[in-house]
C-alpha cells in the first residue's frame, strides 16, 4: 500500500469532521464527494447553499453533506461574541468581529476554536497569509511552541533519495526568514510531523548554500546556529548542517563534501533556511520531477487548520483531509 492510501485509511478509523471553507470551488465540492465515498471523514461545506447546490448539480453528489452559509448562520453571532472575547485586546470591536464571522474563513477557524468540528481545510482558493491570519490569532500556538510553520510530503517518482523518494521540506509556506531559534524549532516540528505519518526514522538536514564550512556569509551562521539549537533542545533527533541539497541527499556527494556526517547522503527531512528557498523548492521539484506534494501540512497550531496550494488538485484536498483527522487524532 502508497503513503496516501496508507493515510487515507488511517484516517478512516478517525471519525472526525472536518470543515470545507471553500464550499464554492469546484475541486472541494469534488473532493467532498470523495472523502464521502471512501468514508475519510465527515465533512462540513461552508458558504451559499443554492450556489454550492448549483455548482454540483450534475458533477458532483454531495447529497448528506451539510452546508452553512456564514452570512445567515444562527451561530454567526456566537462565533463573533468569541472573537471579540479573543481579540478585544488587540483592538477587535464587536461590530469587526461580526463582519469577520460572517466570512467562512473566520467562520470555520471559529467553528474548530469551538469545538464544534476537529479541523478545517481551506487555500484552494484563499492566499496562505489570509488563511493564516486567524487561525494565529484564535487558535494559537501548541503548548511549548513558538512559530507555526509548514511542511510539504514529497513523494518523487524513481528517486532513491530521502526514504525510498519520500522527503519532507519545510518550511515551504508560512515564515518569510525566520531566525535560529525558529528554524530549529521549524526542525524539531518537521521531525514529529514526519514521525505522525512515516514508519522510518526521521533524518534532519538543515540546508544552506554552504556545506561544513565551505562558504562563509551571516546567512549560512544562521543556520550552524539553529542546527546547535535543534540537537540541545532535541539531542535525540539525528539532525546535521549546514548541508547543501546535494551533501544532504546524495551518498557520493556526502562522502566528498561532508565525510564525517552521519545524516549527510541519508537526510530525509530538508529544513530550508527561509521561505523563498522554500516555497521555490518544493514547487520546482514537484513540477520538474513531477512530484508529488502532500501539503503544505501546517505545524505547532493547538489545533489542526490546513491550507491548501491554490494550484492544488481535488485529490490534494482529499489528502490533505486526511492529514488533517489524523492530526486531530493525535492532539
Ligand atoms: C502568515 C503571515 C501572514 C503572518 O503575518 P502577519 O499577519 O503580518 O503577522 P503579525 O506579525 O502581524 O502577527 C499577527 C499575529 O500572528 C502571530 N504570528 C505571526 N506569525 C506567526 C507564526 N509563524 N506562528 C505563530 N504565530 C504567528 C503573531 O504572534 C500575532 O499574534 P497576536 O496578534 O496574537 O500578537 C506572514 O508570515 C506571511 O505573510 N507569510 C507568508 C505567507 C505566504 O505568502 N506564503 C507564500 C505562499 S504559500
Ligand atoms: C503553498 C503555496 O505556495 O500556496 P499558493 O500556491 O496558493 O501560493
Amino acid at each position: 500500500m502508497d503513503l496516501i492510501e496508507k493515510i487515507r485509511q488511517r484516517a478512516r478509523g478517525t471519525n472526525k469532521t472536518i470543515v470545507l471553507a471553500e464550499g464554492i470551488d469546484e475541486r472541494t465540492l469534488k473532493a467532498a464527494e470523495v472523502i464521502k465515498k471512501e468514508n475519510i471523514a465527515k465533512t462540513i461545506l461552508l458558504g451559499n447553499e443554492k450556489k454550492i447546490k448549483e455548482q454540483a448539480e450534475g458533477k458532483y453528489d454531495i447529497s448528506g453533506i451539510e452546508i452553512i452559509d456564514p452570512q445567515t448562520s444562527p451561530k454567526t453571532q456566537e462565533y463573533a461574541s468569541l472573537l471579540y472575547e479573543l481579540r478585544k485586546q488587540k483592538g477587535m470591536t464587536i461590530e469587526k468581529a461580526t463582519e469577520l464571522a460572517r466570512d467562512p474563513i473566520w467562520y470555520g477557524t471559529l467553528m474548530v476554536k469551538s469545538k464544534d468540528v476537529d479541523g478545517m481545510v481551506a487555500g484552494a482558493i484563499t492566499a496562505t497569509a489570509d488563511l493564516f491570519r486567524p487561525a494565529f490569532q484564535i487558535i494559537k500556538t501548541a503548548p511549548g511552541i513558538g512559530v507555526v510553520s509548514s511542511a510539504f510530503i514529497m513523494i518523487v517518482p524513481d528517486c532513491e533519495y530521502g526514504s525510498n523518494g519520500i522527503m519532507l521540506f519545510a518550511d515551504c509556506a508560512i515564515n518569510p526568514n525566520p531566525n535560529a531559534q525558529q528554524l530549529a524549532e521549524i526542525a524539531i516540528s518537521s521531525a514529529k510531523t514526519w514521525k505522525a505519518l512515516m514508519d522510518d526514522d526521521p533524518r534532519i538536514a538543515m540546508l544552506s548554500f554552504s556545506t561544513k564550512g565551505s562558504a562563509q556569509h551571516e546567512m549560512v551562521d544562521k543556520v550552524i546556529e539553529a542546527t546547535r539549537i535543534v540537537k540541545e533542545k532535541a539531542p535525540d533527533l539525528m539532525v546535521d548542517g549546514e548541508l547543501q541539497a546535494d551533501a544532504a541527499l546524495v551518498p557520493k556527494v556526502a562522502k566528498t563534501k561532508a565525510p564525517d556526517s552521519k545524516i549527510a547522503g541519508h537526510a530525509n527531512i530538508m529544513i530550508f533556511p527561509e521561505l523563498e528557498a522554500g516555497n521555490i523548492g518544493y514547487k520546482l521539484v514537484q513540477r520538474l520531477a513531477k512530484a508529488e506534494a502532500v501539503g503544505p501540512i501546517s505545524q505547532g497550531l493547538a489545533m489542526p487548520i490546513n491550507d491548501l496550494s491554490r494550484g492544488c488538485s481535488a485529490e490534494d484536498i482529499v489528502n490533505v483531509v486526511a492529514i488533517t483527522a489524523l492530526q486531530a487524532s493525535n492532539m
